[in-house]
């Protein structure tokens, strides 16, 4: 069997406040896939997206990227791998005090590319959205539904392999809803693979897809 591009190996996380948040939990995604990640408020999804992101360490356990251990990084290497990475996380913000184009274009920024390869990524990335018409605004403008498409621009400004997304239907109304997982389920077409956490039933159409259910039970297995 090909190996996982994204794999958690018996993963434990326990918060600083002492609550263990995921207890040996093991999953397998291949490259390519688009992994729906399910289950009830608190149990843990959003904390697999930050354990492959690196944003938060396992206290037991291996979580691996393309065959490297990424819970051994250290602060250069983590914030690499969250620069390779397109991520619409929980705690993702639009800057209200600059434009749409300029709040896409940051990750290209911070990924070294010029002011103007930077202004020309994102205003692909924002027609690849199909929101190119969005680009002056300010984010205080925008409706939720355009709001999470510009998170999503900017997540894929930097041609990301892999999309993890938290929650990226939540708040929106079926049609936008619809949109946004159109859109990812296009960026599977091409290649990339998607880890989605929900805890409404979403599904994507035209593209395969595999649900994956995190329940609170003591051993997680979830590959
Ligand atoms: N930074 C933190 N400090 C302490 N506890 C945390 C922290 N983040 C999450 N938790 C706890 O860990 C558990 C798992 O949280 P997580 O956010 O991963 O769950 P979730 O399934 O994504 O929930 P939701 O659907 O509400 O977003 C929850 O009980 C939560 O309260």
């Amino acid at each position: 069997m090909a190996e996982p591009l994204l794999e958690l190996r018996a993963v434990n996380v326990v918060y600083a406040n002492g609550f263990p948040a995921l207890n040996r939990l093991s999953l397998r995604v291949s490259r390519g896939e688009f992994v729906l990640l399910h289950g009830a408020t608190g149990c843990g999804k959003s904390t697999v997206l930050r354990l492959l992101a690196g944003l938060v360490r396992p206290s037991a356990g291996e979580v691996i990227v393309a065959g490297d251990r990424v819970d051994l990084f250290n602060a250069m290497q983590r914030r690499w791998l969250r620069r390779s990475m397109g991520l619409m996380m929980q705690e993702s913000r639009l800057l209200d005090d600059r434009s749409v184009h300029e709040n896409v274009m940051l990750p290209a920024l911070a990924a070294e590319e010029s002011f103007s390869e930077a202004r020309r990524r994102a205003l692909l990335a924002l027609e690849k959205c199909g929101i190119g018409d969005l680009a002056t605004l300010s984010p205080a403008a925008l409706s939720a539904g355009q709001r999470q498409l510009v998170l999503l621009a900017r997540a894929v400004v930097n041609r990301p392999v892999v999309i993890l997304a938290d929650e990226p239907v939540a708040h929106l109304d079926q049609e936008n809803a619809r949109t946004l997982l159109e859109l990812l389920a296009a960026f599977v077409r091409a290649g990339v693979t998607v880890v989605a956490a929900s805890h409404e039933h979403i599904a994507p159409v035209r593209v395969p897809f595999r649900e994956v259910l995190l329940t609170t039970q003591s051993a997680q297995e979830a590959s």
